[in-house]
């Protein structure tokens, strides 16, 4: 390391030590100044040549330098308070063969505002930076695998994402909560040629109306109060050359709807307070659960805007429309929770299976999958029965009307009630035939016509 420094011309170690830090000074061992650079004594008002030589308390105020160079105790981001102001000093000892020699001390920042400056700026720079990450999600979670399911609609969806993919065709993705839609838009994005562009999604219900605009187109700075410095790019701009997904398109206020259509034929837009129109190359992939036909005729969802989305239409049916997918999702999601969690389940009971075929999951497959996660979570045993669903499933009456009589329907019904009732009072039969307002004789008799003893 000396054989390497010894080669550094003079001259280059001068401008270095000259400018390397804004301000520097080196002292002795007793704390008198042998260096101190130009910019430090601009600052102190002082003449160099009558400084080097002097102890260093003399010439700067407050100073510890001394100290440092007596202890051998480094001093880093150290408050010093000179000429009004507190520096951000740094103090480190000079040692040769173990011993100190002296000292040398630099100071980054003239005072705290100059170093709050400084750390506001970066904090600020922080935060635009983690706002686009949080957008823009190049990795999109989904893939077509993860798309499960047995049923011919299925089949047929996974068919047409592969075949609408590769084009830029725009697609409207339809179904009730929790049946894919995005799953659907992640996969088709990921077979696409943009699969190396942003992917990035706009929740078009969960943004105030008033926001709305510059999510989507983004402002110039100054263009209302309270608008960040510099200005903020919209989705548009950050799917360029990728994806914008719209999900909840049909809960876009109409006023936005206008936009939105306008962006999508002329494909520039033009962010709040600008003048200036922008080309943007965006591939729309939007959905709704919301009735948009029912909507264009109550004129709450514009219908040229429901032609430009809907060019190629993808209608995800609800899991109660096609039950023959319940056992490979239930296998997954199992599979996916134990290992999760590390529980182990062997088997469902058939009681269970049933009441799932009965039930009618409005929430769909995320329902499922939130329903089994419980289920595992509540057992103590390896078998996911009747005691570990949530109540509100085993109380849900879904009544299989077409397909059973009345007569078995009560009876169903019936030795559901007795067996909550049991899972209530602990196994008394006594205080749960009570609570039914029945004898103890009848109880006893209907657990045995159930099994349930
Ligand atoms: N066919 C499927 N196979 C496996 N997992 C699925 C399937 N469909 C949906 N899921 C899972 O269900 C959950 C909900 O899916 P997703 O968010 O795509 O639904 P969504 O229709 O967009 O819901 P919402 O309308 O509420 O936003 C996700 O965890 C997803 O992985």
């Amino acid at each position: 390391m000396k054989d390497t420094l010894l080669k550094i011309p003079v001259d280059y170690i001068e401008t270095i030590v000259e400018n390397a830090f804004e301000w520097l000074v080196v002292v002795d061992k007793q704390g008198k100044i042998i260096y101190i650079n130009k910019n430090y004594c601009d600052f102190l008002e002082v003449v160099r040549e009558e400084v080097v030589g002097k102890h260093v308390a003399e010439v700067i105020e407050n100073s510890r330098m001394h100290i440092v160079a007596e202890k051998g105790k480094e001093e880093i981001a150290d408050l010093q308070y000179i000429k009004g102001n507190y520096m951000i000093a740094n103090r480190i000892p000079i040692k040769k063969d173990g011993d100190v020699i002296g000292a040398f001390g630099t100071v980054f920042f003239r005072d705290t505002q100059a170093w709050m400056k400084m750390n506001s700026h970066v904090k600020s720079m922080l935060s635009k930076m983690q706002n686009y990450i949080q957008d823009i999600d190049r990795s999109v979670k989904y893939s077509l695998e993860d798309l499960l399911g047995d049923s011919k609609p299925i089949h047929s969806l996974k068919e047409k994402v592969k075949m609408v993919a590769s084009s830029d065709i725009s697609v409207l993705i339809r179904g009730e909560s929790g049946t894919g839609k995005e799953l659907i838009a992640h996969s088709i994005h990921q077979l696409s040629n943009r699969s190396h562009q942003p992917f990035v999604k706009i929740n078009c219900g969960a943004i105030p109306e008033h926001l709305l605009e510059s999510e989507l187109f983004g402002y110039e700075e100054g263009a209302f109060t309270g608008a960040k410095k510099g200005g903020k790019k919209g989705k548009f701009q950050l799917a360029d050359g990728g994806t914008l997904f719209l999900d909840e398109i049909g809960d876009m206020p109409m006023n936005m709807q206008v936009k939105l259509l306008r962006a999508l034929q002329e494909g520039e837009i033009e962010s709040v307070g600008s003048t200036n129109p922008t080309m943007v190359d965006v591939r729309i992939i939007a959905a709704t659960n919301r009735p948009l036909e029912k909507m264009m005729e109550e004129k709450r969802f514009r219908e040229d805007l429901f032609y430009r989305i809907n060019v190629v239409p993808f209608m995800i049916p609800a899991l109660r429309e096609r039950m023959e997918d319940l056992p490979v999702l239930l296998n997954y999601f199992i599979k996916k929770i134990t290992k999760k969690s590390g529980k182990r389940i062997h088997s469902i009971q058939e009681s269970v299976i049933e009441l799932f075929n009965e039930y009618s999951w409005p929430g769909n497959i995320r329902e499922l999958e939130n329903v089994v996660e419980a289920a595992i979570h509540l057992t103590n045993e390896e078998v996911i029965s009747l005691d570990s669903l949530p109540d509100y499933i085993k109380d849900s009456s879904v009544y299989p009307l077409g397909k059973k009589k009345l007569k078995e329907i009560l009876d169903e019904t019936e030795k559901r009630v007795l067996r909550q009732s049991l899972i209530k009072f602990n196994d008394d039969k006594l205080q749960a035939a009570k609570a039914l307002g029945i004898s103890k004789s009848t109880m006893y008799e209907k657990l045995k016509k159930y099994q349930l003893d």
